[in-house]
């Protein structure tokens, strides 16, 4: 029986308020959300357990009124192991923003999006959705980096691709087609090296906040998928670099070799190579400023979420030395779903927080990550879906 099933059937939920007013009675009891909504009240803004920085010297860091100062655009990446809570908290995060006064937009770049359930509406589609039930300027995204990468690759296939390589050859300029071959740009888009399609989708963000369309918005939170993909996506934009500078020291001989196309079909059928390749200019320039993006400690921030495991802590411990490496500024760690201090009636709920703790404690002592600020956050009694949801958890994690 899964643990969380266990825990409903032992643990006695109460109201926060009732949680507020005895927080010394000696039983188990842990955040009840379903209490809060079932009684009609608002959630309370002051929650039982106290989100605590290990790293006393950086408390001040851990306040979420320094996350809200200002009205210039500020990123937010929560990333870490599988299923630790990283949708969660970037959807509370980005509801809370926007609560704030904050046009916010939250970007899923996880390909297994669960945005959507999360606010328990469609956002997918690939294009911004503004999230129902608020009344105030939040959009979410969820990146369809299968699209994109159809998109471009049709339009290479169009314009620069096969095409391209047939005509040339029929035009004795079988050199530059042979280098058009060893580009394997059909291969780069029908079989993407891992990581690619986040990479894409990223740079698709850019697009999407570069225009001016989309300046209004200052908080951008990206919901990221899996330790895995999240750090190969921190790497690719140096892969890409390399990968694309090859297609791009081509591209004085593919302009030559374009123009002795024109001379033979005229200016009206010419393939236009030049557009495949400005393309990729592009999504290199694009590449870069997600590069770029990643590192600015101004406007980033790379925020851990992890759950009070051996397992996860260790994970965790390796995301932050990877994110040293890449110098990605990161300030937090989220220590999702924590027990509330259990009692004596229920030996289960005592056994799971000790264990808890010990990951707690390792977290402190972690060459990594005893440097972050730890925000506690609480097992809930339900499932976080929905708006009113967030909004309580937002008031209990973001504080
Ligand atoms: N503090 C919490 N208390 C109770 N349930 C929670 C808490 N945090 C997250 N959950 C629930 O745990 C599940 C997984 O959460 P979520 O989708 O946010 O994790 P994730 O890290 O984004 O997962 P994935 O890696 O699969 O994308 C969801 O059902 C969510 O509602």
């Amino acid at each position: 029986m899964a643990a969380y099933t266990l825990l409903r059937r032992f643990a006695k939920p109460q109201t926060i308020s009732s949680l507020l007013l005895h927080t010394t009675t000696p039983r188990c009891y842990f955040t009840s959300f379903s209490t809060s909504i079932n009684s009609k009240t608002t959630p309370t803004p002051t929650p039982p357990f106290q989100a605590r920085s290990l790293a006393s010297q950086v408390d001040s860091v851990s306040l979420f009124n320094e996350m809200i100062v200002g009205n210039e655009r500020k990123y937010y990446m929560l990333g870490g192991k599988g299923g630790v809570g990283k949708t969660s908290c970037a959807a509370s995060l980005a509801v809370k923003f926007a609560n704030n006064g904050h046009p916010t937009i939250v970007v899923s770049t996880d390909p297994a999006h669960s945005l959507s359930d999360s606010f328990d509406q469609d956002l997918t589609g690939g294009t911004l959705v503004p999230i129902q039930g608020l009344n105030l300027p939040l959009f979410g995204l969820e990146i369809n980096p299968e699209k994109t990468k159809e998109d471009f690759r049709s339009a290479s296939q169009e314009n620069g691709g096969a095409g391209v390589k047939d005509i040339m050859n029929s035009m004795g300029l079988g050199m530059v087609a042979e280098q058009l071959g060893e580009l394997k740009l059909g291969e780069l888009l029908d079989t993407p090296p891992p990581g690619l399609d986040e990479a894409i989708a990223i740079s698709k963000v850019m697009q999407f906040v570069d225009s001016p369309e989309y300046s209004k918005f200052t908080r951008i939170v990206f919901d990221t998928a899996p330790t895995g993909h999240t750090l190969r996506l921190l790497s690719l934009p140096d892969f890409m670099d390399a990968s694309i500078g090859k297609i791009m020291k081509l591209k004085k001989k593919i302009a030559s070799a374009t123009s002795a196309i024109k001379s033979v079909f005229g200016k009206e059928q010419t393939p236009p190579v030049e557009d495949a390749t400005n393309k990729l200019e592009q999504l290199r320039e694009r590449m870069g400023k997600v590069r770029d993006l990643f590192r600015d400690s101004e406007t980033m921030e790379f925020v851990i979420v992890t759950i009070p495991t051996v397992m996860a802590v260790r994970e965790s411990s390796r995301l932050h030395a990877s994110l040293k490496k890449e110098n990605v500024p990161v300030q937090r760690v989220i220590v999702n779903q924590i027990l509330p201090p259990s009692a004596t009636d229920c030996k289960f709920c005592s056994i799971k927080r000790k264990d808890q703790m010990r990951a707690l404690d390792m977290i402190r002592k972690d060459p990594e990550l005893a440097s972050l600020v730890v925000i506690e956050a609480p097992l809930f009694d339900v499932e976080i879906r929905g708006i009113p949801a967030l909004q309580f958890m937002g008031d209990m994690v973001w504080k």
